[in-house]
């Protein structure tokens, strides 16, 4: 049997931790994992958690790390036997140490993307609510404007990607990500991609993934793209 592989994407709001999750799943296999999409499900299924949930993300603010670590742990525990690429999580400590405790990562991708360009994207940013297919105005934009290529139903924008929520969200994501970047600098697997465009950082990631899939893990640290 192929080497499991485990891997988890950071990044702040808007730095294309989704649209590299989809290249990466589509062209290695990885079954794909992002917090927010099944924060949003939980918001949707109108459940006790799901109302709690929704006060959280609705004012900008992270889930509290026990209710994220019991949503994501058992998705984590169920998949044992996969290969996979997490998005969104662990996003605090915490959430990083309850992790460890399950398994642990073989590489960890961090997206250093400048904050004009994340304000940009993010104006920009449609959802598809019920599947979760991101559009861009600019970058990815539908077939017909405000309409689903699939489905055909409306677009929406998140109320956490409008400008007024946009930077508490920015600000609390530097605080609380550096402690998780460090740890997993510590332990050799974070590679950092720094630039504006998703189709220029795509290649340097798409070609460390190819090398780290196909050897044992090794201690390499820091990737910069030029
Ligand atoms: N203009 C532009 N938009 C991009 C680029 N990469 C991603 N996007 C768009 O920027 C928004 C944020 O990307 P997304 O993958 O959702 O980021 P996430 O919040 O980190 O998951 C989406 O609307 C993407 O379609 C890029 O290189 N240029
Ligand atoms: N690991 C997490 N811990 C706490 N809150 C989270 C976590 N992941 C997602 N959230 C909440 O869900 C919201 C949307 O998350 P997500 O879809 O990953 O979007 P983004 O990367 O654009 O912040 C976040 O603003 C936050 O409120």
């Amino acid at each position: 049997m192929a080497k499991l592989f485990r891997a988890a994407i950071m990044g702040p709001p808007g730095s294309g931790k989704g649209t590299i999750s989809k290249r990466i799943a589509q062209s290695f296999g990885l079954q794909y994992l992002s917090s927010g999409h099944y924060l949003r499900e939980s918001i949707a299924a109108n459940t006790e958690a799901g109302v709690l949930v929704r006060s959280y993300v609705e004012r900008s603010m992270l889930v509290p790390d026990h209710v994220m670590t019991k949503l994501m742990l058992p998705r984590l525990e169920q998949l044992i036997d996969h290969s996979w690429l997490l998005d969104g999580f662990p996003r605090t400590l915490s959430q990083a140490q309850a992790m460890n405790n399950l398994c642990q990562l073989d590489l960890v991708i961090s997206l250093n993307i400048p904050f004009e360009t994340l304000r940009e994207r993010l104006s920009e940013r449609l959802i598809h609510p019920a599947s979760g297919r991101v559009y861009n105005m600019g970058f990815n934009p539908p077939r017909v404007q405000g309409k689903d290529d699939i489905t055909g139903e409306p677009l929406i924008q998140h109320d956490d990607d409008k400008p007024e929520a946009l930077m508490a969200r920015l600000r609390h994501y530097k605080d609380v990500a550096k402690p998780v970047i460090d740890l997993y600098k510590s332990q050799g697997i974070l590679h950092s991609f720094s630039g504006t465009d998703t189709d220029r950082i795509w290649p340097y990631i798409n070609s460390l993934l190819s090398t780290k899939m196909h050897t044992q893990p090794s201690n390499s640290v820091q990737t910069q793209t030029p």
